[in-house]
């Protein structure tokens, strides 16, 4: 069914029967409607398949509670953890994302405005509480495949997942654990080198000495890595004078997340003020959550959990924005319950793209502290500093626990108030378009600038992706890529494996950022635009297939091979060994991927091993979070989208360290961006408010 299938009378009189009495969208018309959906790419199959099961265990079932949980399905698509029934019928498309990003309505396909008009939020929450399907009361002894809470109905899944998080997470905040000897004294000696008044650093190292959970959030530069590693050294050095060392493990949400504070954390460490004995119980080596939690293949399952608890006494995990809220009950099961969990991350970034935007929702409180009367003298005795003038405001312990918890570095030692960066970065956190715009405009800050372009031809695009002055671009991997060894080199000299290295770390200096995937400014056209603008210039062959240069992203684990979502690598050719005995050495096609365990060494993949990669000439803005780029360019489409939100730019322009480029493609669209804040819905946030 379609609306141009129907005669233009019956067409009015679905849509009237719709509005005036919503129990006559029958099942028919939403299995119909929903396959409709699926066709046109608006649903998953997933969440259509949903709704067969359900309608197969309960087939009397009414159309409105089934509509309800194929909406849910497609909610948690997008991130939310559940369907929020009064947001969906105030604004059903809009808040339903639906059509899809690069998809316009048409006349052949009803909107979901369509089918829900005339529905009332009362009448549809009695509906789903009437419904076999759903637990409305007592859900915890329930069982049912729905769960509506209030207004909000969840998978059962999820609503299990946010309940766990939500109770793991309370028992850890009740729970005060022994505070090191002297802590006024050590935090003291750990931070004499700080000028900033209040420290910031020293009150976060000060709360996440005293508790089972703590949270430490600030943007880039703010000294999370810092402040962490001063912690570490704090709770260590009593534990080594002891004689039992604290097991201490460091993980973060990706691969590349983890390879990067691999690097700072070494650095770090290597610089503390401490004995040696402590410093050498302090790990520099980074794991991923997966790798952590022992991923079992081909299931959601892992191998620890509460019944097989990780053996730690402190798990610090990093670039906590993008934990989900699947992976956030699973590390939480997981642990042992006296064992210290600090979350580091910055709560502005996006979230995660699977559901749930956990970070953000506990640190709801973060920026106006909401410390009790309580922690505050706590904290103003042991850390030595005045919070008076921080203009913080007053909390309560029983209704904020986690605010007690919680501290928000707010000084950048890294993108200072000189800093275009920072200040463009802040402007937009401030959903501040016009300071954001007088940055990007001022010729004092060379570390930012924007360009509009006219199309893909126009010259300035060219230049900005080939490189120019200051401001790397792909060149400079191709320059590297072209200064090779001999091809007569024997295959086990080491300059092979320097030379992927200098390649890697010179595409690793700039990188390209998409707002959206679809569209002539999206990742998809423009990963192929610009190959083929590289091969134009004679950088690179024919990008077809494989090819020497092509770089590649890594879409899905792969244990086999060792390869972490996320992971970059670039075809090489190089010197492989013979086979067989009497066979010659050849030149082949790998790819080289630097090793992720701090090492600094390279490994080579058959190209026909990797199953799951694609070009990243372009990455979605998404998919750069836990990297850094000396220069990050942020290309926005010519058309406005809900996924344009201004924790999307602030990501984009916290992935560049040295220099940030924004380009427009229509004026307007990057205002529009900066002053829209992305929602999430979930129950989390209200769990602590
Ligand atoms: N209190 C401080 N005084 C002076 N320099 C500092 C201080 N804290 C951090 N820094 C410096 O600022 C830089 C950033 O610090 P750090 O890496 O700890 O920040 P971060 O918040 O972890 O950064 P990222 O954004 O990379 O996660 C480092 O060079 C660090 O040495």
């Amino acid at each position: 069914m379609t609306r141009s299938d129907l005669p233009a009378g019956q067409q009015l009189d679905l849509l009237d029967a719709v509005a005036a009495e919503p129990p006559q969208l029958t099942l028919d018309q939403l299995l119909h409607q929903l396959q409709q959906w699926v066709e046109v790419g608006w649903l998953r199959a997933l969440d259509r398949a949903l709704v067969v099961f359900l309608l197969d265990s309960q087939p009397d079932t009414h159309p409105l509670v089934l509509l309800a949980a194929a909406l849910t399905s497609h909610q948690l698509g997008h991130g939310h953890v559940c369907l929020d029934l009064a947001a969906t019928l105030d604004s059903p498309d809009l808040s339903l994302s639906l059509p899809p990003e690069g998809q316009q309505a048409g006349r052949d396909v009803l909107l979901p405005s369509d089918l829900l008009q005339g529905v009332g939020a009362d009448h549809w929450c009695r509906q789903l509480a009437a419904s076999p399907l759903v637990d409305a009361q007592a859900a915890e002894q329930g069982e049912r495949p729905l769960v509506l809470q209030g207004r909000r109905l969840y998978l059962r899944r999820y609503w299990r997942y946010e309940r766990q998080v939500a109770s793991i997470l309370r028992q850890r905040l009740a729970t005060r654990l022994p505070l090191p000897q002297g802590l006024p004294e050590q935090l003291q000696r750990l931070f004499a080198d700080s000028t900033q008044q209040p420290d910031w650093q020293r009150l976060a190292c000060a709360l996440a000495a005293r508790g089972a959970f703590s949270i430490i959030t600030g943007g880039p530069g703010t000294g999370k890595t810092t402040t962490v590693v001063r912690l570490l050294a704090l709770l260590q050095a009593p534990a080594v004078a002891a004689g039992q060392p604290l097991r201490i493990h460091l993980a973060a949400p990706t691969g590349k997340a983890a390879a990067r504070l691999t690097e700072s954390i070494g650095r770090q460490v290597g610089d503390l003020q401490v004995d040696e004995a402590v410093r050498a119980q302090i790990p520099r080596q980074v794991t991923t959550l997966h790798r952590l939690l022992g991923s079992l293949p081909d299931t959601r399952h892992f191998r620890h959990h509460a019944g097989n608890p990780l053996l730690l006494d402190v798990l610090v995990v990093d670039e906590a924005s993008m934990i989900d809220l699947e992976m956030m009950a699973c590390l939480l099961d997981a642990l042992p319950p006296r064992a210290r969990l600090i979350l580091l991350g910055d709560k502005d970034q996006l979230a995660s793209v699977e559901a749930g935007a956990v970070l953000g929702d506990l640190c709801r409180d973060a920026e106006a502290g909401c410390y009790s009367p309580n922690t505050l003298q706590w904290l103003e005795q042991v850390s030595g500093q005045s919070l008076a003038g921080a203009g913080l405001q007053e909390g309560d312990e029983q209704r904020q626990p986690l605010a007690q918890q919680t501290v928000m570095l707010r000084y950048s030692h890294r993108f200072g108030a000189g800093s275009g960066i920072g200040r463009l970065a802040r402007a937009v956190n401030r959903l501040d378009p016009q300071q954001a715009r007088a940055v990007l405009a001022d010729s004092g800050f060379a570390d930012v600038g924007s360009r509009l372009v006219q199309g893909q031809g126009d010259a300035g695009w060219a230049d900005l992706i080939l490189g120019q002055g200051h401001q790397p671009g792909y060149t400079a991997y191709l320059q590297e890529l072209r200064r090779r060894p001999a091809d007569s080199l024997e295959t086990t000299d080491p300059e092979w494996v320097c030379w992927a290295q200098r390649v890697l770390a010179a595409f690793d200096r700039f990188q390209v950022l998409c707002a959206v995937r679809k569209g002539p400014w999206g990742v998809e056209q423009l990963n192929q635009q610009i190959a083929a603008l590289l091969h134009r210039r004679g950088w690179l062959p024919e990008p077809v297939g494989w090819y020497e240069g092509r770089p590649v992203l890594v879409t899905r684990n792969d244990y086999s091979l060792g390869l972490m979502n996320g992971d970059i690598g670039i075809a090489l050719r190089i010197r492989e060994p013979a086979l067989q005995p009497g066979e010659r050495e050849r030149m082949v096609l790998r790819v080289a991927f630097p090793r992720t365990d701090g090492s600094g060494g390279v490994r080579f993949v058959l190209p026909s091993r990797l199953t799951a990669v694609e070009s990243v000439f372009a990455m979605t803005v998404h998919k750069s979070q836990g990297s850094e780029f000396a220069h990050a360019l942020l290309v926005l489409p010519d058309s406005r989208s809900p996924l344009l939100t201004k924790e999307l730019v602030y990501t984009a322009i916290t992935r560049a360290s040295g220099h940030f480029t924004l380009v427009e493609t229509r004026s307007g669209i990057f205002e529009a961006a900066v002053t829209q804040p992305v929602r999430r819905i979930s129950g989390l946030a209200l769990e602590w408010g």
